[in-house]
């Protein structure tokens, strides 16, 4: 659907991006995050044809943007972070104007015109004046140009900013429902807005792609080992040491300290457990149903209350352990009172990568380290640079 090849666009004193390398598949919703100036807006400019890159090639649906600007630009819907809109002009004459200028079918116009705006909600505002709108109607008027030629691409650029909370809610509302028929690019400061309508983000900082993948593997991506933390009821020493002879686990952590009557307790359950390490085992002639039945706690024998160990588990080799680790407690009969797998945020994810210099660890196609070059070295000059103007 789009193919964004080893793009750079050098402004005449500074880089604006460096070798965007990505590629969207029809039905994708992307986010596109990154801090202030990583060069977000360069790029949505670039894919929507009004910035022409330095060097690369930009194709939407196999058409390149630079060989046929006015085809590859009517399969693409741009919503910039202002919207471009005519203040003084009524909801319907705008979009009449905006239908002519996307050269729609003069029979077509009518009908397309009267879709937009019901999947708007602008229903009833057809004869009000722009300047009137408030700030999400009016960025629902940016949707609608948006929209109007019915594009395969939808390029938003902030589609939320500055709008109040119930605004928020009703654009991601309208933004999740035209994602079930296009193609959609958005950037955006608000994580969780990623979470509830991407299903892929590409992270950008000094304008690099510095991370690419699904929300919910960025996590994993970024760290060295899978992390359990756990709260099991039993003999301290014992859990810590079953845990760590799990294949696969790397290290097992205390979390918190027991308090002292809890640390007798475990004690006390250890030494117990000591003596019958196999009561799980099935003795020869017991019945399933004595099978079935729990075990006595070991640490009953003194009449003394298990102890809740609180722990961290970390795998080797990013291996999921929570099976493992289920399976066992079960059979010691440990019972589990809570399990959770750690990960790390996506604001987690999006400090570590715009605030650290390098980040080895990213995934996915055109990934890449950040880079040692800094805006203003030699090989950002380009003196070819065409500028702003947009394509004809
Ligand atoms: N017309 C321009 N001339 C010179 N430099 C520019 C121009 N437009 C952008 N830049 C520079 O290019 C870099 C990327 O800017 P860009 O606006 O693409 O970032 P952004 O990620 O969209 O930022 P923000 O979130 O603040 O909108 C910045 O360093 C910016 O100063």
């Amino acid at each position: 659907m789009l193919e964004v090849k080893q793009v750079s666009k050098l402004y005449e004193n500074q880089r604006g991006v460096h070798s965007i390398d990505f590629s969207m598949k029809r039905g994708e919703i992307v986010g596109f995050l990154g801090p202030n100036g990583a060069g977000k807006t360069t790029t949505m400019r670039m894919i929507t044809g009004y910035l022409n890159p330095t060097h690369g090639s930009i194709a939407i649906d196999g058409l390149s943007m630079a060989d046929h600007p006015k085809k590859a630009r009517q399969k693409i819907g741009y919503l910039p972070e202002t919207p471009p809109l005519y203040p003084e002009m009524s909801v319907q004459s705008y979009l009449q104007f905006i239908a002519d200028l996307r050269d729609i079918p003069v029979k077509e116009q009518k009908h397309r015109i009267g879709e937009v705006i019901e999947r708007l909600g602008l229903q009833g505002r057809e004869r009000q004046v722009i300047r009137g709108l408030s700030k999400g109607y009016k960025q629902r008027m940016g949707l609608a140009q948006a929209i109007l030629h019915n594009p395969d691409l939808l390029v938003l650029d902030e589609p939320t900013s500055g709008l109040d909370p119930k605004q928020i809610i009703e654009i991601r509302q309208l933004i999740r429902e035209l994602g079930e028929n296009h193609t959609v690019l958005l950037s955006t400061h608000i994580l969780p807005e990623i979470n509830t309508l991407c299903n892929r983000v590409l992270i950008i900082n000094q304008g690099r792609i510095v991370l690419d993948g699904h929300p919910d593997q960025l996590a994993l991506s970024m760290g060295e080992t899978f992390e359990v933390s756990l709260e099991v009821k039993g003999p301290r020493e014992a859990i810590l040491a079953e845990l760590r002879g799990l294949p696969q686990v790397a290290s097992v952590k205390p979390l918190a300290e027991e308090p002292a009557a809890a640390a007798g307790a475990a004690a006390s359950a250890t030494a117990a457990l000591s003596q019958q390490p196999e009561q799980d085992a099935p003795e020869q002639g017991v019945g399933a149903q004595e099978q079935a039945e729990p075990a006595a706690w070991p640490a009953e024998t003194d009449g003394a209350v298990p102890p809740t160990v609180k722990v961290l588990v970390s795998a080797a080799d990013r291996a999921d352990v929570r099976e493992a680790i289920f399976y066992r407690m079960a059979e010691l009969r440990y019972p589990i009172l809570a399990m959770k797998k750690e990960s790390l945020s996506l604001e987690d994810i999006f400090l570590k990568l715009t605030t650290n210099e390098t980040m080895d660890t990213a995934t996915g196609s055109g990934a890449s380290s950040s880079s040692s070059d800094s805006p203003g070295s030699s090989d950002l000059i380009d003196t070819n640079d065409k500028g702003e103007t947009p394509h004809a």
